[in-house]
């Protein structure tokens, strides 16, 4: 039974049942991810400081500036998810190609691959706005014992065993799922401990709350724009509110509590959309359904996608179900 206000690591030994397979590894690979979350965390919080601020010097495979907080969240999660044989292979948004991890044995016997986003919403480190890290887990599809290959990163998101992020704001925050809803730990700083603060997170139904970049309105397809102009309409309960942080992670963080959607469709230096289907869009979407919201590129289930590409990029709206079916209503339109 959730109770609220119990420690994340009471809540995962109290929940490892709900584990398919449950052999404690996906536990451990949770406790994990806490434990570079607080380390990042503790780097986060000192952003503004000379030696944590500004660019690495390196871009990344997507052409981005790496920031040195990327280099930090990106060596910090692979060492610290390396380091406990849970998982055997890592794929980052930082990194070209995936990350072969053969165990202290060199046995490949880990059963896990977890995909990552390291540091999200990279513009916003250097100006105090809250950022995150985004974590996608599948059970690997190549046979125990040998090396793991491209073909168990490119599962469709419905495979997932588990996903979730962590927010690094005016708290810090871990929320994930494994297909048994949605839960919020916050980070008491000062114990360096994770406690239940938000049990079973949903998403309500409908919301007021429209999340999408209008600098690029005149690139957005026919569809997104006349639903922007839906949104602003002076008619029942409208015009709803724009909120836009520039994080991923926060402005979903925000919608899922507030009620709200979230829009980065394809636009003209973005004909498939800046958001990245392995470590943004499908971690995201799991957690939106299992918190009663929704997760399409505006005509299909993106956890339904085949992925392709490592990196590939695909248009997202995400967040109340009702607002999520209202722009396929337009895009369908057109
Ligand atoms: O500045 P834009 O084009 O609106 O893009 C903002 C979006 O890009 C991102 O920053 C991409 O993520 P990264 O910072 O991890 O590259 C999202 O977090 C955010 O929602
Ligand atoms: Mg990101
Ligand atoms: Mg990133």
């Amino acid at each position: 039974m959730t109770k609220k206000n119990q420690t994340l690591g009471e809540f995962i030994i109290e929940n490892q049942t709900d584990f398919p397979y449950a052999s404690g590894e996906l536990s451990r690979l949770i406790n994990s991810i806490r434990l570079a979350a607080k380390m990042v965390n503790h780097e986060v919080n000192k952003a503004g400081l000379v030696d944590i601020t500004g660019a690495a010097g390196d871009t990344n495979i997507q052409g981005e500036d790496q920031q040195k907080l990327d280099v930090f969240a990106n060596e910090t999660f692979i060492k610290t998810l390396t380091n406990r044989e849970i998982v055997c292979g890592i794929a980052s948004e930082e990194n070209d190609d995936f990350i072969t991890i053969e165990g202290q044995k060199n046995d490949h016997k880990n059963k896990y691959v977890v995909l990552i986003d390291p540091l999200d919403g990279s513009s916003n480190i250097d100006v105090n706005v809250s950022v995150g890290t985004i974590f996608s887990v599948y059970r690997r599809i190549t046979p125990v014992g040998t090396p793991v290959t491209i073909e168990d990163f490119l599962q469709p998101g419905n495979l997932q065993v588990a996903a979730g992020y962590i927010i690094y704001g005016t708290s810090t925050m871990l929320v994930y799922t494994t297909g048994h809803g949605v839960n919020g730990f916050t980070l008491n700083p000062a114990l360096g401990t994770y406690y239940l603060s938000h049990p079973n997170m949903k998403f309500p139904e409908n919301g007021k709350i429209y999340s999408v970049n209008e600098g690029n309105y005149v690139h957005f397809p026919q569809g997104i724009k006349n639903y922007i102009k839906y949104c602003q309409e002076e008619k029942e309960d409208r015009p709803y509110t724009s909120r836009y942080i520039g994080s991923l992670v926060s402005d979903i963080h925000r919608n899922m509590i507030k009620g709200g959607i979230y829009i980065y469709p394809g636009i003209s230096n973005y004909p498939n959309g800046k958001l990245r289907l392995l470590y943004e869009c499908n971690p995201m979407a799991f957690l939106a359904e299992q918190a009663g919201g929704k997760a399409s590129d505006g005509f299909q289930r993106i956890m339904d996608i085949k992925p392709t590409e490592l990196h590939q990029r695909i248009p997202f709206v995400c967040g109340s179900k009702q607002m999520v079916e209202k722009v396929e209503e337009f895009m369908k339109k057109g």
